[in-house]
């Protein structure tokens, strides 16, 4: 493996107006990442959390209030072109135009990539065998299928045989099935094409499942980063989690700490419901003490889990919130 990393972040800044005399919106917080070529990475993070905005500065569609990042080679603010010239870009949205077939696009876009017309012919050719779409190539491309379409998006961004492939939200909106054979695209990519991908996701099962490295973004910034089962690692023991009924979170943490063995807890609470996650060494020992302080402090509750780690404890242990949370109620940080 190259020792040059695909992709170079750092301290990367970014700011929005805030506008109509709201705060700036500091979308970027410091963010530092580093992928190794001929991986796939991960961003992960909730809604609002950066990841967009990350792709946008390292694919030179916007640029960095501050900090630096280099992409195959290439300073994204001075070398813009030279960056270009070697990433594909997969956004949210589809990229492909409705009123060409998948074919068409492709010429077109390998046109619009500088290649003569026989170079984007065969360029269209190549891609359409590789993606299985041989049958559908010629066809009118507002037809297709969610998941196809969206392989007809990646395939565009692979027109310039690029090093380094950006894939915004590859799998929202699949249904299961599309989105596993997408998950097997990927890889394969990854794989065969020694192509580094970046993929953004807040999905934790896709980045569990796909990616080699992961970064955590959370509020602007990486909170954690490392391979998924080094993440999952950093937590030993097992996570119990009580589901609670009209809890005061004061009582609740102080009945917790008052068991023997509960680690780290961290009470939620929203609208009448709440939760309690807590790290222990010995999950299913600690469930009948838990569940018997609670009621002798006359606390509600609901279902009791206990589980190994997963990304989403890793989540919640350096965002201090929970992933499902957080995805829902994240709007980024306006300050
Ligand atoms: N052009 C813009 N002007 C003002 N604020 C913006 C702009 N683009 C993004 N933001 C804000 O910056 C923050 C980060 O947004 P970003 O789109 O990068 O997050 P994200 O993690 O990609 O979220 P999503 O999964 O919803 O796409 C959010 O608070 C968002 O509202």
């Amino acid at each position: 493996m190259p020792s040059t990393p695909a992709i170079e972040a750092d301290d990367l800044v970014k700011t929005y107006p805030g506008g109509r005399g709201r705060p700036d919106v500091r979308a970027l917080d410091g963010l530092t990442l580093t992928v190794p070529a001929g991986t796939v990475h991960g961003l992960l993070g909730p809604n609002g959390a950066g990841k967009s905005t990350t792709t946008k500065v390292l694919t030179t569609l916007s640029t960095p209030t501050s900090g630096t990042a280099r992409v195959a080679g290439h300073d994204v603010a001075r070398e813009a072109g030279e960056v270009r010239r070697r990433i594909g870009y997969v956004s949210q949205g589809t990229g492909a135009d409705p009123l060409l077939t998948p074919r068409e696009n492709l010429v077109m876009t390998g046109r619009l990539r500088g290649l003569g017309r026989s170079a984007a012919a065969d360029r269209a050719t190549a891609l359409v065998d590789r993606f299985g779409l041989t049958e559908l190539a010629d066809r009118g491309t507002a037809k297709l299928s969610g998941g196809t379409r969206r392989k007809l998006d990646v395939a565009l961004g692979l027109v310039g045989s690029p090093q380094v492939l950006f894939l915004d939200e590859p799998t929202t909106g699949l249904d299961p099935e599309a989105r596993a054979a997408m998950w097997d695209e990927i890889r394969r990519l990854s794989g065969e094409d020694a192509l580094t991908v970046l993929l953004t996701t807040h999905y934790l099962e896709e980045a569990d499942r796909l990616a080699d490295g992961l970064s955590i973004v959370d509020r602007g910034r990486v909170v954690a980063a490392g391979t998924p089962d080094e993440l999952k690692a950093t937590l030993a023991g097992d996570t119990l989690t009580v589901d609670l009924v009209e809890p005061d979170a004061d009582v609740v943490r102080a009945v917790a700490a008052a068991v023997p063995g509960l680690g780290e807890v961290l009470v939620h609470v929203e609208g009448p419901a709440g939760r309690l996650v807590a790290r222990t060494p010995d999950g299913p020992l600690l469930v009948g003490p838990t569940i018997a302080a609670l009621q002798a402090a006359g606390v509600r509750h609901g279902a009791v889990a206990v589980s190994r780690p997963t990304l989403d404890d890793v989540y919640l242990r350096h965002a201090g919130r929970s992933w499902t949370s957080a995805d829902t109620s994240s709007t980024g940080v306006a300050r």
